[in-house]
């Protein structure tokens, strides 16, 4: 039996642009309202996904939503055509309508978290949508994040599909971009680091003061009981307090794990030495390689800007490890010295690729929140809706139906154009053809 970690990118959909409507995500609020490239966006993704294609690696895509968010600026109250709507919307109630266009479903590390077989009591795949409450405009996209990943992960026989957590704060849940999961080879049981910022019920708990921590530890729980997740292979840890309060909106801003390594801030969590013990313990016999980067050597101010540990780590096809990093990374001394120290030292890790990813990051999303992992065996890949998996030809054929659909600059103005609805729409159902994705939207159903 093979055993792969595949990576899921989103692909940026057609309305990319800066809204400001992440509190607590310093990028989103500092780049607010500046215009926006999509078609520069989706092209950076796809670049970085043919990339790591070309490097050996199994490279997924899922498909981006649907907006202007038609449906739910209805459900508030918006009436008359589809222009109508948008146009009231904008001009009534500019948040809301704001928040009804993000095309904040490129970071699938929101999509899902996601359990592999080899971790889960049936032998299953499991997967469940982030319900995303902490934000507004996230809040809307579990529905149909659930309905793409069915139609990605389509054979029951493999995967496991279970509805996103109460839409609820006290289970407020962000995925995978607040869970990790080292292992010997991803085929075997590995350990499941879930991080969360509060606990929902007990608030004598410590917890941030200034920005919102958007993962509780009861959804961290829920979770595990969902996957059929075994005490001995999962560890709950809570992030530091202080980092939440600095701009870590989610803890793959300040750690990121891949096998054996951990590669985190020395800040990044509570109770650090004993989380780390008990991740040890439950890891066996085989020494995991805890990467810790001090505050000498990089600031969390640093960490928060160059996204260093919203890295992607991967296992390349001849074993060694390579950091897979945004050019803010090697912009910034201190960071870029830092990696090209790390890569001498005696840890997996031997190789450093730099991407291009700005207009992702000018929101706060880095590589690694562009992706969602997800660990697969032979037979499982086998069972993957072929057509989500890319290759010289589907890279084409992406890279076309980009060119062809998408505006080459956006500004808050354009938002309300409702040619631009028309032509999202448009390439939303070409891209369902070209996915073989079946009809996830609403407006096709
Ligand atoms: N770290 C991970 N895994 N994901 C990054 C998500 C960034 C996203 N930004 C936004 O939604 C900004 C949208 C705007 O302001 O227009 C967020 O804050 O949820």
């Amino acid at each position: 039996m093979k055993q792969f970690e595949v990576n899921f990118d989103g692909l940026v959909g057609p309305t990319h642009n800066y809204a400001g409507l992440s509190f607590g995500n310093v990028a989103s609020l500092n780049n607010a309202k500046s215009n926006s490239s999509p078609r520069q966006a989706a092209k950076q993704g796809l670049k970085k996904m043919k990339a790591l294609a070309d490097m050996g690696m199994l490279q997924g895509v899922l498909a981006p939503q649907e907006r202007p968010d038609i449906v739910t600026l209805r459900r508030l109250g918006f009436t008359g055509s589809d222009a109508d709507v948008l146009e009231k919307a904008a001009k009534q109630a500019t948040e809301v309508f704001l928040a009804c266009c993000s095309a904040s479903s490129m970071w699938t590390a929101n999509a899902a978290t996601v359990s592999p077989s080899a971790d889960t009591a049936d032998g299953r795949v499991h997967f469940t949508p982030a319900n995303l409450t902490n934000k507004f405009h996230r809040s809307l996209e579990p529905d149909v994040t659930g309905r793409i990943l069915q139609a990605t992960f389509a054979n029951e026989k493999y995967f496991v599909h279970h509805r996103h957590l109460p839409d609820n704060e006290h289970f407020g849940d962000e995925g995978a971009a607040n869970h990790t999961r080292l292992c010997t080879e991803y085929g075997r049981p590995g350990v499941e680091i879930f991080c969360y910022g509060r606990y929902a019920f007990d608030t004598s708990k410590p917890s941030p003061k200034r920005f919102p921590a958007r993962q509780t530890l009861e959804s961290c729980q829920a979770i595990a009981r969902l996957h059929g997740l075994s005490d001995e292979n999962v560890v709950y840890v809570q992030q530091n307090p202080d980092v939440i309060d600095q701009g870590v909106f989610h803890n793959d801003v300040i750690s990121v794990g891949n096998q054996n390594v951990l590669f985190y801030h020395e800040q990044a969590f509570f109770d650090t030495q004993a989380k780390l013990d008990e991740i040890q313990r439950k890891f066996g016999q085989e020494k995991v390689h805890f990467i810790k980067v001090n505050t000498a050597d990089v600031s969390v101010e640093d960490a928060v800007k160059t996204y260093l540990f919203n890295t992607q780590i991967i296992t390349q096809p001849n074993g060694e490890m390579a950091i897979i990093a945004p050019t803010e990374c090697q912009e910034n001394p201190a960071v870029s010295a830092y990696l090209d120290k790390l890569v001498t030292l005696d840890t997996p890790i031997k190789k450093v690729h730099y991407f291009d990813v700005k207009q992702s990051m000018r929101n706060g999303g880095g590589p690694a929140c562009l992706r969602l992992r997800v660990a697969l065996t032979d037979q499982e890949v086998d069972a993957v809706n072929p057509n989500t998996l890319i290759n010289d030809a589907q890279f084409e054929r992406l890279n076309t139906w980009v060119d062809k659909h998408y505006r080459d600059e956006l500004s808050f103005d354009d938002l309300r154009d409702p040619q631009l609805l028309m032509e999202s729409r448009s390439a939303l159902d070409e891209l369902t053809q070209i996915l073989k994705l079946g009809s996830v939207y609403p407006f096709q159903r």
